[in-house]
């Protein structure tokens, strides 16, 4: 993740990219502000309430957003940066187009349930080219007796070549390999066999249950486990265990004993089944073309928009406590029968909320949880004649099993101009190396200080490129920017730049997720902090989730007040549990 000074880009409209950035270029930045400025006053006057107020336009803001308006709701999405998209958003420099975070899409499939991103495009008219990348993740790790060279595994697209792969460097685990993969295909085809929807919602529950039982018993089982202790039932080898590990950690920045079973289910097996797939354009188009579809939809995103507040009232006969808009930094009130907030839930209920309002459920979140760390990223530009054709677009370094979750430890790089050269001009590839680090070490630093802790993680970074896998690195780079954990809490607003939450101590899979609905009536979250957790494709399922719980909230969807009630009390008790 990562990423620098704002793009220049003028204004947010539900225009192609080319055009976009065409305005972009020609404007000034104040008349870039005015224009934006501008766009939010004339929205604000097209409505004295709305269906629903969200706060944010990560992928999660969106993807509510799109299955809403879809439904014929009247959405308003409120975003603080200059273009939408959140982790998921680009910026541009030198001719090259950036992914600020986000570089490798899961659920961009053709086929089956599970193809999130695909079928939020959808239910606003709209597609995307895409790019398949023959290989999730090229792993560069530590040697060993057994692998003296380091244990180098590519996870091929094809399942059967990634498990030949693995299995010819493990040829004594093969059937615990088999096993382990074997039931994450289990937990894998169970989810894509759901119309995915709201958890929170009994009426499909109860619908989903009669129509596939066996699907929603597996996923039951599988909801209260995590991976590591099903891959110690079938597999022994210690070097394997950690693979399993670093297979984990590179996606939920915990282990595998601390990785919910459900989450690497579909991680694990939709990188074979839908694979990954490169949106032409860069990371960042998608959410473009999908807030075009919203505003083709009726709905409205609207950028440089900084929520302050989330409003709250005591109102009808019971005197619960309800969201009822939101204040902009401006001082601006907008009213809405529903608010969502994209914010991380630290933010949400430790800035947005006034303290005597935050309910205990959340509190006891802050206890499950903490925040993972952030990134530090390097988006460096090279000659094109550093990256071999032999060279994979993700890749993943290593040289210590015992570093794994240390601060810049694990380090991550993607080299996107290796499925898209347009991203980038001719004879150069854009390297995105990123690491995780924590705020603490960046805080309260001077510019010097700060510029020059900033050069050093580089060019640390660089050096372990070069022997890993980029020899010559150093001398074939053109141009270089860095972000820090400052950076991504500055232009992301996640509170101290994190990745999402991650659990405190061990957690039954899961179970203490939670899901939409707070209890603050009419205010819902989605995004990392809610059920199924970090993951473009994980907040899109929230999305998809939460949008069906509204829509059922506003009358849009069929509803049934007893069993809903009903279901509250029920997951308040496994809640309870965890
Ligand atoms: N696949 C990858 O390579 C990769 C890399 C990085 C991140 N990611 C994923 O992206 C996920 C994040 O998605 P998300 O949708 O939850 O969040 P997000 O952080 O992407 O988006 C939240 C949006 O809300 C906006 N916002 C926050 N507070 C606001 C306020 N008060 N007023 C107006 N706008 C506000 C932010 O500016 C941001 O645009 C992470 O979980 C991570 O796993 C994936
Ligand atoms: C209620 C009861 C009791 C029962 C019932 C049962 C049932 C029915 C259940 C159901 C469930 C469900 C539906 C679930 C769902 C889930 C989901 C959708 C999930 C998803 C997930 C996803 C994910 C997790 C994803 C993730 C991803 C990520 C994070 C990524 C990342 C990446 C990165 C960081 C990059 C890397 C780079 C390189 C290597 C360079």
């Amino acid at each position: 993740m990562a990423p620098a000074p704002a793009p220049k880009v003028s204004a947010w409209s539900a225009r192609p990219r080319a055009v976009h950035a065409a305005a972009a270029a020609s404007s000034s930045s104040a008349s870039s502000a005015r224009t934006l400025r501008q766009r939010k006053e004339a929205v604000l006057r097209e409505k004295k309430e709305w269906d629903a107020i969200i706060v944010g336009s990560g992928m999660g803001g969106l993807t509510t957003a799109a299955k809403m308006v879809a439904k014929g709701a009247e959405v308003l999405v409120l975003e603080k940066y200059v273009v939408p998209g959140g982790s998921a958003a680009y910026y541009e420099r030198e001719g090259c187009t950036f992914d600020v975070g986000s570089s490798m899409m899961f659920g961009f499939g053709e086929e089956g349930t599970t193809n999130l991103l695909t079928r939020a495009l959808d239910s606003v008219g709209k597609s995307m080219e895409t790019i398949p990348d023959p290989a999730q993740i090229h792993y560069h790790l530590p040697a060993s007796q057994a692998h003296e060279d380091g244990l180098k595994v590519a996870v091929h697209r094809n399942y059967r070549e990634f498990v030949e792969e693995l299995a010819a460097k493990f040829p004594h685990e093969r059937e615990g390999i088999e096993a382990f993969y074997g039931d994450c295909w289990t937990v894998f085809n169970a989810l894509n066999s759901l119309d995915l929807k709201s958890l929170e919602e009994p009426l499909y529950l109860l619908g989903e249950f009669f129509r596939n039982p066996v699907g929603c018993l597996q996923l039951a089982w599988f909801l209260p486990q995590n991976a590591g202790d099903i891959a110690r039932k079938h597999i022994k080898d210690e070097e394997l265990l950690s693979f399993i590990d670093m297979e984990c950690y590179c996606w939920s920045t915990v282990k595998a004993q601390m990785t919910p079973m459900i989450n690497a289910g579909m991680v694990f097996c939709d990188r074979h089944y839908g694979g990954i797939n490169y949106p032409k354009g860069g990371v960042g188009r998608i959410p473009l073309v999908m807030a075009e579809g919203i505003e083709e939809n009726g709905g409205r995103v609207v950028c440089a928009a900084n929520v302050s507040k989330i409003l709250t009232e005591r109102t009808g006969e019971d005197g619960r406590l309800r969201a009822v808009g939101v204040t902009l930094a401006d001082g601006e009130e907008i009213r809405a029968k529903a608010v969502i907030s994209n914010a991380t839930r630290w933010d949400t209920f430790k800035r947005l909320v006034r303290e005597e309002d935050v309910p205990r459920s959340e509190v006891e979140f802050f206890e499950r949880y903490k925040k993972s760390p952030s990134f530090v990223t390097a988006h460096i530009v090279v000659d094109s004649s550093v990256i071999q054709d032999s060279c994979y677009c993700h890749n993943i370094v290593l040289e210590d099993w015992d570093k794994i979750e240390d601060c810049c430890g694990t380090l991550f790089v993607s080299i996107p101009t290796i499925l898209d050269p347009s991203l980038a001009p001719d004879g150069q590839h854009i390297v995105h190396a990123f690491t995780p680090d924590y705020i603490d070490g960046w805080s309260g630093l001077g510019a010097d200080e700060y510029k020059r802790k900033k050069e050093e993680v580089v060019a640390e970074m660089i050096r372990r490129l070069e022997k890993s896998f980029l020899p010559g690195l150093a001398d074939a780079v053109i141009f270089k920017e860095v972000g820090t954990p400052r950076t991504h809490m500055k232009f992301l607003n996640r509170n101290d730049g994190t990745y999402g939450p991650i659990p405190s101590k061990r957690p039954l899979g899961l179970l203490g997720m939670p899901f939409n609905r707070t209890d603050v009536d009419s205010l819902y979250c989605i995004g990392d902090s809610t059920f199924p957790g970090q993951g473009v494709n994980a907040v899109a399922f929230s999305g998809f989730a939460c949008a069906h719980r509204a829509l059922a909230d506003l009358g849009l969807e069929p509803r049934n007040e007893v069993l809903d009630k009903g279901m509250q009390s029920l997951f308040g008790f496994f809640r309870s549990l965890v």
